[in-house]
């Protein structure tokens, strides 16, 4: 019998998960993850040496949803976590609004406020807080600490959080939070292991997967990002638009009799690489098309890249170091190799090679910014979160 930590990472397409043994190791007694929930459904499970635990495929096209990956999810905890004792369960939530800005033990009250922000993150916050609210129906009083995408880029700059509205808007928390923080501060963690001079200088990490963002690090502090109010802005995603003309809401109220429901949908679900494609949300579907509107919505991906880039630049005062994460950036060499094209004028000369194989380097040694290829792991960024509210309450 050992006591764990159970982690739970609900993203808008997949819902990952790891056990780590409570007495802090980095290595997870077993992980995996069930992801393609509203496209193609399969999840898998690995041990700590990489063996499969357990492989099950739903079948293209069909959609299991967050619910039918939870369920899935808790006969499977049952019987693998049989001897074990689970102490703490750690959480991805996205939005912490105003008032979280560290992680924190659930009750019913913080429950209750960060009920309250399912508005702000539609994709996410729903999914995040029903496992909290099962978990807690099937065994109240197990610590539950609920860990922030927003959390991490609090301390950025006063005026990087600022929207140009009158202070009677932004008082009410109409700022912006940027998100996809546990993955930034897991990236800020290990950054000084693949180049020790990027941990003090400015690094631009692109976190791109089923949602996008990318966010500028100096000193391994956020000071700027991509994402806003909610996890709509910046680049286009899988379904969500990015960044868009506040008239485009205007015009589809005015002229197309669009209310807030229907606009809702349409960004966040009908738009970014499914809606200009009208293929897939998923990019490896994208890159293996042959239909012209799949390379579209891929060329808008890269271009809007590219620009945001350059505006992270600016916000910090140049660049030291790049880094590319989550599904995409791990994955796709050649959504890398175009987003360095694109970004040469910065002072970044791709090793094609190392790319392809890689990296976790993949500028060539003369380059003025040094480009790696980092997996996040959010899920061990929580644990780590998790683990010191059960110390600091015990
Ligand atoms: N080999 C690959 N090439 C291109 N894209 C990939 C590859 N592997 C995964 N992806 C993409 O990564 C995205 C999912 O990223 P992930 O970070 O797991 O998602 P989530 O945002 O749900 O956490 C999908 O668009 C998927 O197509
Ligand atoms: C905030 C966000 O977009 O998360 P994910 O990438 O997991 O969908
Ligand atoms: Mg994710």
């Amino acid at each position: 019998m050992s006591d764990v930590v159970l982690v739970l990472n609900a993203g808008s397409s997949s819902i990952k998960f790891s056990v780590f043994e409570a007495e802090g190791e980095n290595i997870p007694l077993f992980n995996g993850q069930a992801e393609g929930l509203y496209t193609a459904p399969r999840f898998t499970a690995k041990s700590a040496i990489g063996t499969r635990i357990r492989d099950h495929e739903w079948g293209d096209g069909v959609s299991l949803g967050h619910e039918g990956a939870i369920a899935f999810l808790i006969e499977f905890f049952r019987e693998q976590l049989a001897g074990h004792r689970i102490v703490a369960v750690g959480h991805r939530v996205v939005h912490g609004g105003l008032a979280f800005a560290q992680p924190v033990r659930v009750d019913a009250d913080v429950l209750a406020a960060l009920r309250k922000l399912s508005p702000l993150a539609p994709l996410h916050q729903p999914h995040n807080l029903a496992p909290i609210e099962i978990i807690a129906k099937l065994q109240p009083g197990l610590l539950q600490v609920a860990c922030f995408d927003t959390a991490f880029h609090r301390r950025q700059p006063e005026i990087a959080q600022a929207f140009a509205l009158p202070p009677s808007i932004t008082d009410r928390g109409v700022r912006r939070y940027g998100f996809h923080g546990l993955s930034y501060e897991y990236i800020a963690s290990v950054l000084g292991e693949f180049d020790a001079k990027a941990t003090s200088g400015r690094t631009i990490v692109a976190h791109l997967g089923n949602g996008s963002s990318m966010s500028a690090l100096v000193n391994g502090q956020s000071v700027a990002s991509t994402m806003g109010f909610t996890a709509l802005d910046g680049l286009p995603m899988g379904t969500r638009c990015g960044s868009l003309d506040p008239g485009v809401l205007l015009y589809l109220m005015d002229e197309m009799g669009m209310d807030a429901r229907a606009i809702e949908d349409l960004v966040y679900k009908q738009s970014g690489l499914l809606g200009v494609s009208g293929v897939s949300s998923d990019m490896r579907v994208l890159q293996a098309s042959k239909d012209p509107r799949a390379a579209q919505a891929v060329d808008l991906f890269v271009y809007r890249l590219g620009r945001e880039m350059g505006s992270l630049a600016a916000a910090a005062g140049g660049v030291d170091a790049l880094v590319f994460t989550a599904g995409i950036g791990e994955h796709s060499a050649s959504i890398r190799e175009r987003a360095c094209r694109d970004a040469a004028w910065l002072g970044i000369e791709l090793d094609p090679a190392a790319n392809r194989s890689g990296g976790p380097r993949i500028s060539t040694a003369a380059s003025k910014v040094s480009v790696w290829v980092i997996p996040t792991n959010e899920e061990l960024m929580i644990a780590r979160h998790a683990m010191k509210i059960g110390q600091a309450a015990a």
